[in-house]
């Protein structure tokens, strides 16, 4: 009677990390009841000044959106972000060409991060089974006992245990180091050469100083640059270029020759005093790539978002993969009755495939986008993507269509752009040999009277000799 009568006592799910995949899979747990405590290093950003050093704004897109739209947070942050309908791609000499992504439906958001971050830390509040506990860095773990090591900024320590222990501490996970102690735990990362530096671009007049629903490229092989407009009618520009070419400018007038060199058009749109000022505001920031396996420990500890896999942003998928990793696990949670014993093992067999896949994409993008690609060829492949998808749209589905505006298993997608490449390849043998066959079986079916053809190309000859000699 008793026991019919009392709910059973929900388990306790520590989440470390209250940045963005941290906040959002706290609303996942707390949506099925759990208790669930955020253990995040920093101090609340809601009250804090300004987040320094991150990435501004961030592109959402799909799959970021069915995370959110699962708890119920998609509308709020949609509304709050600036849809792009396509690339704006900008020329050396300043002429802007817009691809579009798709079909209406289908565009990207600009969204500001820190916002994002709030509205989620928000809305972890608004479940009664939550705590947020700002200000705890995790300092260690036992894998043996489960007990987390918390140290505050004023020296204190606490230990802290909980059934379920999810990492969503970031590129640099203090979690992830205690899976690297452990033997069969697989791990790589890698630095790119490359840097990054935001700038911004003002509003000319009160106005957005570009077109505001695009995302602007300046593809300029080894450099390149993006911006994204922002709500307050700003854009911030980020900049790439590797830190031997960062380190090289160390003057004003250096950062103008620079700019005057491969992004003309974009001084007199940040402004030539504030480029001078803004370009040495800041280090520029560096890039890695983190791939790891497997992703949990018994039936103790997960690890998602970036504590998994950092990826490099050349594909505007990082967080999307993290929010979309939150979707994923409550998939399984379902399928196994929240038994962490079976969820944990079937979470890191579906998912590390995927989050290798868009890390390898990533990299793969940026090392296309550093070797081949300038607005001329940035052009013609999106266009000739678009054609071909014009021409058989079940067939040919451009690759950062299934990225970025499907749910397509990620893994999937690569499988289907290998087979469309050679589907596409075999295509145009065919239609190469069809030519060359055609135009030599009409060539001998119809042979040129040679005398015909002979005689202007003499005319032509003469002509040439006179030209040269008067
Ligand atoms: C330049 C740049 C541009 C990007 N652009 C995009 C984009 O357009 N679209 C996109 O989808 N993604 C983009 N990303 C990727 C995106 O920023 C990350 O994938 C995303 O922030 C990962 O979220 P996360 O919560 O896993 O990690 P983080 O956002 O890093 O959050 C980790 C949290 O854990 C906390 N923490 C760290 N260590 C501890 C500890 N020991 N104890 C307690 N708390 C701790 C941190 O304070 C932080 O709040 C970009 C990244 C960069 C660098
Ligand atoms: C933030 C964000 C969101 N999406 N993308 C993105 C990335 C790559 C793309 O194409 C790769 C390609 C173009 C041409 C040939 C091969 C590959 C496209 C596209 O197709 O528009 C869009 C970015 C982004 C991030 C960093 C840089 Cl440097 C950048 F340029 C864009």
């Amino acid at each position: 009677e008793e026991s019919t009568r009392r709910p059973t006592k929900k388990k306790v799910v520590a989440v470390v990390g209250g940045g963005l995949v941290g906040a959002l899979n706290a609303c996942f747990f707390a949506k099925r009841g759990f208790n669930v405590e955020v253990y995040e290093i920093r101090e609340d950003i809601r009250q804090a000044k300004v987040v320094k050093g991150r990435s501004i704004n961030l592109a959402l897109s799909h799959r970021g959106r069915q995370a959110l739209k699962h708890v119920g947070m998609e509308e709020k942050i949609v509304s709050q972000g600036i849809p792009m309908h396509a690339r704006m791609i900008h020329s050396l000499k300043g002429k802007q060409s817009p691809i579009p992504y798709g079909k209406k439906d289908q565009y990207i958001l600009s969204v500001d991060r820190a916002n994002l971050n709030k509205e989620l830390l928000t809305a972890v509040e608004a479940f009664p089974n939550t705590k947020l506990n700002f200000d705890h860095k995790l300092q260690g773990w036992s894998a043996e006992t489960g007990l987390m090591t918390f140290v505050r900024s004023d020296g204190s320590k606490e230990q802290i245990n909980a059934d379920l222990i999810v990492g969503c501490d970031g590129a640099f996970s203090a979690l992830r180091k205690q899976f690297l102690r452990r033997s069969r735990f697989n791990y790589s990362q890698t630095y790119i050469p490359h840097g990054y530096m935001e700038l911004t671009i003002p509003p000319l007049n009160g106005e957005f100083a570009m077109k505001p629903n695009y995302l602007h490229i300046w593809p300029r092989n080894t450099f390149m640059m993006i911006a994204l407009p922002n709500m307050d009618k700003t854009f911030t520009c980020t900049l790439f270029m590797p830190f031997e070419d960062f380190e090289k400018i160390t003057t004003g007038d250096e950062v103008i020759t620079f700019f005057q060199k491969y992004f003309p058009d974009a001084i007199p749109l940040i402004g030539a005093d504030t480029l001078k000022r803004d370009y040495f505001r800041l280090p520029a920031q560096a890039m890695v790539s983190v791939k790891c396996s497997s992703y949990h420990i018994g039936d103790k500890c997960v690890l998602m978002g970036d504590a998994a896999h950092a990826v490099v942003p050349f594909y505007g998928q990082g967080m999307n993969a993290g929010f979309e990793d939150c979707i994923v696990f409550d998939e399984i949670m379902e399928l196994f009755n929240e038994d962490f014993s079976a969820v944990l093992p079937e979470y890191t067999r579906v998912r590390v495939p995927d989050d290798h896949a868009i890390a390898d994409l990533a990299m793969y993008n940026y090392v296309e986008m550093r070797a081949h690609v300038n607005s001329k060829w940035f052009l013609f492949r999106k266009h000739v993507d678009n054609i071909l998808h014009f021409l058989l749209p079940q067939t040919i589905i451009p690759l950062y269509t299934m990225v970025t505006f499907t749910r397509t298993r990620y893994h999937e997608a690569v499988e289907r752009w290998h087979w469309q490449n050679k589907v596409i390849n075999r295509g145009l043998f065919f239609c190469a040999a069809g030519a060359f066959f055609g135009s030599s079986y009409l060539l001998i079916k119809n042979p040129p009277d040679i005398d015909k053809l002979v005689v202007p190309a003499e005319k032509m000859w003469n002509r040439l000799v006179a030209l040269r000699t008067s």
